[in-house]
């Protein structure tokens, strides 16, 4: 007998466009009696110009999950959409295209190249493909995070929080489908990590943009639209308009049932 939770799409918006999408979606690492079913048949929506955070106990699948839906680890079944196109069945080359043009990354350990300057390294990403920038976009988005002053900087000379500001800023520039965060505060220091999830919350409420992003504190997610919550490879459960009270009290639960 199916259980309530086989038959619901979570993610899912009540209406609108999806950003991303994913239908039986499994991952298994390894072969025989040394495998590890990452993510077991996971249908997912990420509903375009939300913030949606996904938690679950650490090895529940949250990376592989975001890996495998921003097309940056193949599936094992399954199938995965960004917006429109169908990624599981693209070539790795289709794959890097797609991943360029419609996919923005934020890292914990801010990935930025210490030779650039902080302006350089948010265009990066377009100069790498050969395409021009909006400039209007990105005047906009380095406003947004408040980096004007510090665009001629290399990162030694930017502290954690700044740096991290730079690699939204990079992640926002080329205006993807939607941005992937992981743990993007995990390096930070609570007053700079409130910041860059100010960032992320204002990219979704004034850009528009759609934000998917893995993380560990509650409080983090309490910042989000909806949060997405894994166990064991499936989604069991999601929260919208969440609380950090309320996601500490969800994941308790996971540490109860571990416990029995
Ligand atoms: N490259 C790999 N090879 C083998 N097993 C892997 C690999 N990557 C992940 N796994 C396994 O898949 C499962 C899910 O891992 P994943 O990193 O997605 O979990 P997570 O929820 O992000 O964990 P954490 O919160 O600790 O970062 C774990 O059991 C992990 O050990």
């Amino acid at each position: 007998m199916s259980t309530p939770a086989q038959e619901q799409v979570f993610g899912r918006a009540p209406s609108g466009p999806t950003a991303a999408r994913a239908e039986g979606l499994t991952k298994a690492y390894g072969s025989g009696e040394t495998q590890v079913l990452a993510l077991d048949s996971v249908d997912a929506e990420i509903a375009r110009g939300r913030f949606t955070a996904i938690m679950g106990p650490s090895g529940s699948g949250k990376s592989t999950l975001m890996h495998c839906l921003a097309g940056l680890d193949n599936v094992t079944r399954g199938q995965v959409w960004i917006g429109e196109h169908e990624i599981t069945s693209l070539n790795e080359r289709e794959l890097t295209r797609l991943r360029r043009d419609k996919v923005g990354f934020v890292f914990q350990s801010f990935n930025l190249l210490p030779t650039l300057t902080a302006g350089e390294n948010i265009t990066l990403p377009m100069d790498i493909a050969g395409r021009k920038p909006d400039q209007e976009w990105v005047d906009t988005v380095i406003d947004t995070l408040g980096l004007r002053d510090r665009l001629r900087h290399r990162p030694a000379q930017l502290s954690g929080g700044q740096q991290q500001r730079v690699a939204c800023a990079r992640a926002l520039a080329s205006r993807p489908e939607l941005i992937f965060a992981d743990e993007p505060t995990g390096n930070l220091d609570s007053r700079s990590g409130e910041e860059v999830l100010a960032f992320l919350r204002r990219a979704v409420d004034e850009l528009h943009q759609t934000v998917v992003m893995v993380t560990h504190d509650p409080g983090a997610a309490a910042r989000a639209d909806l949060v997405l919550f894994l166990a064991d490879g499936r989604i069991v459960d999601e929260m919208p308009n969440p609380t950090a009270e309320a996601v500490l009290d969800r994941m308790k639960r996971f540490d109860r049932i571990r416990e029995t």
